[in-house]
């Protein structure tokens, strides 16, 4: 394990982002670990992959993305450090690894009984490492397999199932402000991925002592992703209704945001297709610099546009007032953000390009500073145009990364931006 992480010299300092380009101070990554040799065609589909990385070479990627991070000035923390480190004394650990077990889908009481002592066995680093990776049934050697479930299951080799998703550190919680949202995944094989983030933000030393709303909580009934959020100034958000993330909750986060009169004054719902190619709004549309976005041409056509703003009623409850809007996304965009914008298209806007390298992220982008992007590298139609707006790219490799469907800005999750 490295040095342990530091914590910053006022609790409020802990979480800052009020903006999606604001030069990038903190940020939570995830190193793809053994969970991603435990993938096998058969789980592709239920585990949200489309192909298996070879781990050592998105291993490598991965920490070359890390180093540029760095090399620029950034605290890279890392989702697996900072879990180990939260389970800081026997009850924080005995309730964590209780409640992994039961949202883990283990199918008897005898069977979780025997993987509470396998889990109990390990360090924590260790933990955490076997965890994420999931837990073959053959590794739990002195199980006696007696009950009739054991006898019968059907060859599935997992125990409890590895957890590949992880790397995309930007969906399970998401920094807004000095707060929180904790999500509700879609999905139950990365909803689990939550529970590191819950421990982390209860446990964690960094994170003692300051206060941090929570605009969203892992238990509500309706979805919400952080792919799908995004804050494009301190007072006007974005957020996808989506494959991921559902209108109901777009409706809970106004409400509390609004609620607890911090500066967001207006949320920006769009409404894009449901599909695995667009999955979150971060996968069609990202915020390069206080004028230029990403975007990708299909979802221009069928994209609606709703404005949440607060009203007061005569109690003095915060309502909404739901706004569609009917103008083209730079006129709303500009109408919102006060300036004139530019919208700059996935693959020049070229069907096959286009097509080809939204699959493989080339809108998804993660700004480090304003006009500043981490990029992959194999989107290199959209990576020139970008360049010929004038935008600063650093550039990383990406054919064993990219598999996962997820790019620079999945893959990270800011905890502390410059205001911008
Ligand atoms: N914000 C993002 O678009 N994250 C990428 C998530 C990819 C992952 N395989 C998933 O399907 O959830």
């Amino acid at each position: 394990m490295e040095n342990a992480i530091r914590k910053p010299e006022a609790a409020e300092d802990c979480l800052h982002v009020t903006s999606e380009i604001g030069r990038l101070r903190s940020v939570l990554l995830h190193r793809p670990g053994p969970e991603v040799e435990n993938l096998t065609p058969d789980l592709l589909a239920r585990l949200l992959f489309d192909d298996i990385p070879y781990l050592e070479v998105a291993q490598s990627e991965h920490d070359y993305f890390a180093s540029v991070l760095q090399g620029n000035g950034v605290e890279v923390l890392y989702l697996e450090q900072l879990a180990a480190e939260a389970l800081t004394d026997d009850r924080v650990k005995v309730e964590f690894i209780r409640q992994f077990i039961a949202e883990a889908g283990v199918e008897n009481d005898r069977l979780r009984c025997a993987l509470a002592d396998y889990f109990t066995g390990f360090d924590n680093p260790s933990l955490i490492t076997q965890m994420m990776a999931g837990v073959r049934r053959d590794e739990l050697s002195s199980y006696p397999n007696s009950t009739l479930s054991d006898r019968v299951h059907d060859g599935y080799p997992f125990i409890c199932d590895p957890m590949p998703n992880l790397y995309f550190t930007r969906d399970p919680f998401a920094t807004i402000g000095n707060g929180i949202t904790l999500n509700h995944m879609r999905t139950q094989t990365r909803n689990r991925e939550t529970l590191f983030a819950q421990t982390i933000f209860a446990h964690h030393p960094r994170f003692q002592g300051a206060h941090i709303p929570c605009w969203f909580q892992r238990e509500e009934s309706t979805s919400l992703e952080g792919g799908d959020e995004l804050i494009l100034n301190d007072k006007v958000l974005a957020i996808g209704i989506s494959q991921r993330t559902d209108a109901a909750s777009v409706e809970k986060v106004c409400q509390r945001l609004f609620a607890d009169q911090v500066s967001f004054e207006t949320v920006l719902a769009f409404h894009i297709p449901a599909s695995r190619a667009f999955m979150h709004l971060d996968t069609v549309f990202t915020m390069v610099d206080y004028d230029k976005f990403t975007i990708h041409a299909g979802i221009e056509g069928p994209l609606t546009v709703y404005a949440m703003t607060p009203w007061r009623d005569r109690t003095g409850a915060v309502r909404l007032q739901i706004e569609p809007l009917q103008q083209k996304l730079e006129t709303i965009l500009e109408r919102y953000l006060d300036r004139k914008v530019m919208l700059i298209r996935c693959g020049q806007g070229d069907p096959i390009h286009a097509a080809r390298e939204q699959w493989n992220d080339g809108a998804n982008t993660l700004a480090i500073a304003p006009g500043e992007v981490v990029v992959y590298s194999r989107n290199h139609v959209t990576n020139k145009i970008l360049e010929s707006y004038g935008i600063r790219l650093h550039v990383i490799p990406s054919s064993e990364l990219s598999r996962g469907r997820g790019g620079p800005r999945c893959m990270s999750m800011p905890l502390v931006r410059d205001d911008a």
